[in-house]
């Protein structure tokens, strides 16, 4: 199937002309409209020139496997996950080669299956201090609660603190970071942003500032007291190269907000979409709540396999709205994906909220259906049909972490309340690095008789 290096190979796919002019219509309306055009109009593979770049967007599991997978070693992060350098440095995220692989197996162990166990209670004593404020009933401006929540969890279990008085400050600085690189690649600023500095650089700059100010102390305060925890902070601290160095502050500091900004705004939109879409589906919510029922008892680190209802409907949000919206690589030299030939420096555009929606895959896609995945679906399914964690040597290193806390959430808060949508029209999509959703997600929780 695939051509000799040397050789032209098939013609390729793509805009150009009218098509083009159609393709930048569809960015101007956002990048989610632009990557289903694509889809729409070209298939699983087309390849266009855009800001300076050969683009290549493959939708199809088998090509997805092979450029995330089977031939990882010959790509690196594309170019927009790399503008993350600037707010997040070189953290596990966006560093390559040696870097990354050193970081990579220090910080595994603290997040693997076995060791995130001790951390389920702390997912649930800081669910129920959230809901223990809701009373009978509350109408809450839910993803915001959401955020903060998941920020807090993170900061409790992989860095031990529980800094209730800088949790505001660290979100803040998060999400205006998050604003002004949305602005930088996802916005026509990406076309002059070389030459002119956009609207929000100065809220950017600002973000970094208090980044810095905030983590070194919160690393300080952990260096000073050295007490023993589980946390992957004191690990990162406690670390030695192979001639007995540590870990520079820069490092650290690059790590540490590389977990806040991966581990806690992901995971509270898949908890928000979760409850949106059963707000949205009476019979489903009430399926959980008979589950839960029925499990009774307090709920530990084996939540997900004691609710497989409840895990399905993780699955399914997590399809249908996946935090991890799209995925980007940038070849490193020329390489064959299928009959393809990539070239050095172009880049890869693997745009897993189309595939999730593919109907090759699923049946009545747009459906949310959790019983879909009560079946062995998962197993039956390519590789990557469904890969909201990603895949290959740069999966999501949080996937069991981010899988236990969201069936925890969900199974604390309702187990307690139902919820119901307030919201007027269906959620809109703001898509950022992550899947954001316009404006707030009004809920109302109702405390179960
Ligand atoms: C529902 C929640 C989450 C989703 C959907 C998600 C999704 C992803 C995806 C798709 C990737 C791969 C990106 C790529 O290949 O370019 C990734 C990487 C990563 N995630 Fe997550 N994630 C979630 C939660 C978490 C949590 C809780 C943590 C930390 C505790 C975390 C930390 C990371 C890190 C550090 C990486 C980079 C790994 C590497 O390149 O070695 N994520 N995540």
């Amino acid at each position: 199937m695939s051509s000799p290096p040397d050789s032209p190979g098939p013609e390729v796919p793509g805009p150009s002309g009218l098509t083009m002019a159609m393709t930048l219509r569809d960015f101007a309306r956002g990048p989610i409209p632009m990557i289903e055009g694509l889809q729409a109009r070209f298939g699983d593979v087309s390849r266009f020139r855009f800001a300076g770049s050969t683009m290549w967007q493959f939708g199809d599991p088998q090509l997805i496997e092979e450029v995330m997978l089977r031939k990882a070693g010959e790509f690196v992060k594309d170019k927009i996950t790399h503008e993350l350098d600037d707010l997040v440095g070189q953290g596990l995220l966006t560093s390559e080669g040696e870097l990354w692989r050193r970081q990579r197996k220090l910080a595994a162990p603290t997040l693997q299956r076995r060791h995130i166990q001790a951390y389920a209670e702390a997912m649930v004593r800081f669910t129920r201090a959230m809901t223990a404020e809701w009373g009978e009933q509350s109408d809450r401006a839910f993803h915001h609660d959401s955020m903060e929540l998941t920020l807090r969890i993170v900061v409790k279990t992989l860095f031990n603190l529980e800094m209730a008085h800088e949790i505001d400050r660290i979100g803040r600085a998060i999400e205006d970071g998050m604003d002004a690189f949305h602005e930088r690649v996802h916005t026509m600023w990406r076309f002059i942003k070389d030459y002119v500095d956009p609207p929000l650089q100065p809220v950017h700059n600002r973000a970094v500032e208090t980044l810095d100010d905030v983590i070194g102390e919160l690393i300080r305060e952990r260096q000073r007291d050295q007490s023993p925890g589980d946390d992957l902070l004191l690990r990162l601290i406690q670390a030695r190269d192979d001639e007995g160095h540590a870990m520079s502050d820069r490092q650290l500091r690059d790590e540490a907000l590389t977990i806040f900004l991966a581990g806690h705004e992901t995971t509270a939109l898949a908890i928000t979409y979760a409850l949106y879409l059963l707000a949205n589906h009476p019979g489903a919510q009430q399926r959980v709540h008979d589950e839960l029922d029925l499990r009774g008892g307090d709920l530990g680190a084996n939540a997900a396999n004691d609710l497989p209802y409840l895990k399905a409907v993780a699955q399914e949000a997590l399809r249908l709205y996946p935090p991890a919206w799209i995925v980007g690589r940038e070849a490193l030299v020329d390489v064959e994906v299928g009959p393809w030939r990539v070239e050095k420096g172009d880049q890869v555009i693997i745009p897993t909220f189309v595939v999730h929606r593919n109907e090759r895959f699923f049946e009545d896609p747009l459906r949310f259906a959790p019983s879909r995945w009560l079946d062995g679906l998962e197993k039956r399914l390519p590789r990557f049909a469904y890969f909201p964690f990603g895949g290959g040597p740069r999966v999501c290193i949080g996937n069991h972490f981010a899988m236990m806390e969201l069936v925890l959430v969900l199974a604390t808060i309702l187990g307690e309340y139902r919820v119901e949508d307030l919201s007027e029209s269906a959620v809109e999509l703001d898509p950022s690095v992550t899947l954001r959703p316009k404006g707030e997600v009004p809920l109302r929780f109702v405390r179960r008789a």
